[in-house]
């Protein structure tokens, strides 16, 4: 296997001005992280939750939904997942399926252990067909596009796991996440699966993780983001890319569609044996996102989904149509009025806007983080964190946290505005990503999107066509009707 047609294809695609036009960074508004909006320390986003302190107001609102029997079995009917999981893993038809169970999959006991400690019965479609394909020798390349929440970092992180050698103490798997947080998610993976393994170590290759000139690392595994990764073997050698067995580029799509990380990849790529398996995962790929990889990973297994195949039926989509974002506000009041929501996630387009939709909210009484680009990776990767361990309810955010973060309980993601690239067109990868972060493994979700304009209605049908998938319209003044969408 060789991996110099990575590089090879980069110089034919230097050569070609007109192929990298295709590839060019989407600029999104929200993640170069240059606008000055600061986060507002005293707002209750940037504030940590005193444990046991809460107002009466706080006290009032759960009272009422503890009392309330409806708000119960529409949070459960959200919320409870196990049986569907069940099912789903029996319905061919659904990405979850599969016939297989773990031990077909002969993985070594120490992390058969580790899947099972984490609740995980079956392999799901996409780990079922790739693990053997990634566990095969000599190794196999693989670009794997699996829907969002179905299993995929479980699945690479079961090959990286499989393939280490413990004996060895220096770095055999490099994993590279296009963002702090994604990294860190995926390394707390690799810790769970990997902890009746606990020879093989892991470290992370982030801003902020400094190590001493001249050390050579011991871990077996290094999970991080493209630049501090190509510092880490380059720059500064502590890691011999040369014994590199298995190289991980997670969200595929954007690694290869933003210049700066598709370079950084490139480069690291350039630096690895010909004989490093290559994996690439991701929900999506573009068109020119899918060639350009199929010429940079020598002769990749591919595991690809038809376009109608790529939205999750666990997701319902809804449309509500506004005329200006205070109504669009009083339409998230509406909802909020008639269903418990366990989590939810509310996309922007703007700082400007998620930083008022924020305080609006918590005004309100909500508790509400606020993530967005400007802010520290550290503090982003802290407030994704109080999120996860359910101290805020609601996350606004904008595009910076689209792709990845799995937080079982979010039961809605409202798009406040809906996903457009820097020409105004419907960003459908970036929908797509975006409803994923509901629905994870079989859960139900409902994913609902704000039109205030003729202009996004033409956006939104744009979505409906690419998908092929009915997006219904939802009155959210009539609140059985919300009520029966959730049931
Ligand atoms: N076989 C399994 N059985 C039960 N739960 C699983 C299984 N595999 C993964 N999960 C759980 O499902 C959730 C989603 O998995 P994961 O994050 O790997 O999905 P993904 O495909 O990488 O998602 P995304 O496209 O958003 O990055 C996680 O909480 C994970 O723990």
């Amino acid at each position: 296997m060789a991996t110099d047609s990575w590089a090879q294809a980069v110089d034919e695609q230097e050569a070609a001005a007109e192929s990298i036009s295709n590839l060019q960074i989407k600029e999104k508004p929200e993640e170069n992280g240059t606008a000055a909006y600061a986060t507002d320390p005293s707002s209750s986003a940037a504030k940590p939750e005193s444990k046991g302190e809460k107002s009466t107001d706080d006290d009032d609102k759960e009272d009422k939904a503890a009392q309330s029997l409806l708000n119960k079995l529409i949070r459960n009917n959200l919320v409870n997942t196990t049986n569907q999981v069940e099912v789903l893993q029996k319905d061919p038809n659904s990405p979850l399926y599969s016939v297989k169970s773990f031990e077909e999959l002969r993985l070594k006991p120490q992390l058969l252990q580790g899947v099972y400690a984490m609740g995980f019965n079956r392999p799901s479609k996409i780990q079922e067909t790739a693990l053997p394909m990634m566990l095969a020798e000599p190794p196999q390349n693989l670009i794997a596009q699996s829907q969002s929440g179905t299993g995929k970092t479980a699945a690479f992180v079961l090959a990286m796991l499989s393939h280490v050698d413990p004996n060895n103490k220096y770095p055999q798997c490099l994993c590279v996440s296009p963002t702090y947080e994604l990294a860190l998610q995926t390394g707390k993976v690799i810790e769970q699966m990997g902890k009746y393994y606990p020879e093989v170590k892991l470290v992370y290759a982030i801003r902020g993780n400094k190590l001493q000139r001249g050390m050579k690392l011991q871990e077996q595994i290094v999970i991080g983001t493209p630049g501090t990764m190509l510092d880490w073997c380059s720059k500064f050698k502590f890691i011999d890319p040369k014994k590199i067995r298995v190289f991980v580029l997670d969200e595929a799509d954007v690694m290869i569609a933003t210049q700066g990380h598709q370079d950084q990849s490139i480069r690291i790529q350039r630096m690895l044996p010909k004989s490093c398996q290559m994996l690439l995962f991701s929900a999506t790929f573009e068109e020119s996102v899918w060639n350009f990889a199929q010429r940079i990973v020598p002769d990749p297994n591919i595991i690809k989904l038809k376009r109608e195949e790529e939205t999750l039926d666990t997701i319902k989509q809804y449309y509500v149509l506004c005329n200006c974002k205070e109504e669009k506000f009083q339409a998230l009041c509406n909802i909020y009025g008639a269903i418990t929501i366990a989590q939810a996630m509310i996309f922007c387009h703007t700082r400007k806007t998620a930083g008022w939709l924020a305080g609006e909210l918590s005004r309100e009484g909500h508790q509400v983080a606020l993530l967005s680009g400007e802010m520290q990776v550290e503090q982003r990767a802290a407030v994704i964190e109080r999120f996860r361990d359910g101290k805020e309810k609601v996350l606004v955010t904008t595009n910076v946290c689209a792709r990845g973060i799995d937080v079982e309980q979010v039961s809605v993601v409202i798009n406040f505005d809906l996903p457009v690239d820097k020409d105004g067109n419907p960003d459908n990868e970036t929908y797509l990503h975006r409803i994923g972060r509901t629905g994870r493994f079989g859960k139900r979700g409902l994913a609902i999107n704000m039109v205030d304009s003729k202009m996004s209605m033409n956006i939104l049908n744009r979505i409906q066509e690419h998908f092929s998938k009915r997006i219904e319209k939802l009155d959210t003044d009539d609140l059985d009707e919300i009520e029966k969408i959730a049931s």
